[in-house]
């Protein structure tokens, strides 16, 4: 008889307190051995639409303050947003450098730096623009017993991705945070290449 391994697994969770209130962390990890979080606050009944941010991971920006991009105050805001709201969940994918990971993003930042846009560099380096997968989300929220979601994003190929999973998305939140002159030209890009949907008259 052959048993199936699960792809992905549900590990432990824990309290995590923050500047903004205590969440609890759950740690998840795929076949591969990359490891992922969410963070969830409040409760919900099943079947309750829950607000979400899908964030993938930013080591620059969450980190290290960086204003290239918009991740570090995208995050920040998510997580307040969440607490004002009284519940939601935070999915915190290690996907870092849309897929390419934190040493390729840098030899991408390089080659931004002599002139490439953020989509050039990628394809440069020889990888396709956006690498990520969002199917571990279908596990994650599963276990968090969340099927409807409200979420928080301006890139429509994590709606996509979501619908594609069977999770109920009833209502985009656009998530404009922390434009910066650091990172205008990079947002301004991803509206036009990546299909973001970014007010233009923010990015001027
Ligand atoms: N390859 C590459 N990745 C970048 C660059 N700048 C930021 N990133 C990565 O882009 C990803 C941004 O992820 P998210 O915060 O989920 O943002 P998003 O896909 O733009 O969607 P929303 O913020 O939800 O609208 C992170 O993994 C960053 O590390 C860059 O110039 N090149
Ligand atoms: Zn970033």
């Amino acid at each position: 008889m052959t048993s199936k391994q699960p792809k992905y697994e549900y590990v432990s969770s824990a309290k995590l307190p923050t500047r903004w209130g205590e969440f609890r962390i759950h740690g998840f990890v795929e076949a591969s051995g990359q490891e992922h979080v969410a963070l969830s606050y409040g409760e919900w009944q099943p079947g309750e639409v829950v607000p979400i941010r899908i964030h993938s991971e930013c080591l620059t920006g969450d980190a290290l303050f960086s204003t290239r991009c918009d991740c570090g105050f995208q995050l920040e805001k998510a997580l307040k947003n969440i607490v004002e709201h009284g519940k939601g969940v935070l999915l915190y994918l290690r996907q870092e450098g849309r897929g390419i990971g934190l040493l390729n993003k840098i030899r991408a930042y390089n080659l931004q730096d002599n002139g490439l846009d953020t989509v050039e560099a990628n394809e440069h380096l020889g990888f396709d623009a956006d690498l990520r997968s969002y199917d571990i989300c279908k596990l994650m929220l599963e276990t968090l017993k969340v099927s409807k979601v409200e979420l928080m994003t301006n890139n429509p190929k994590k709606l996509k991705a979501l619908s594609a999973l069977g999770i109920e998305v009833v209502a985009r939140k656009p998530i404009d945070h922390g434009i910066t002159e650091d990172n205008k030209h990079y947002l301004k890009t991803k509206t036009e290449k990546l299909g973001h949907a970014f007010d233009p008259h923010l990015l001027k």
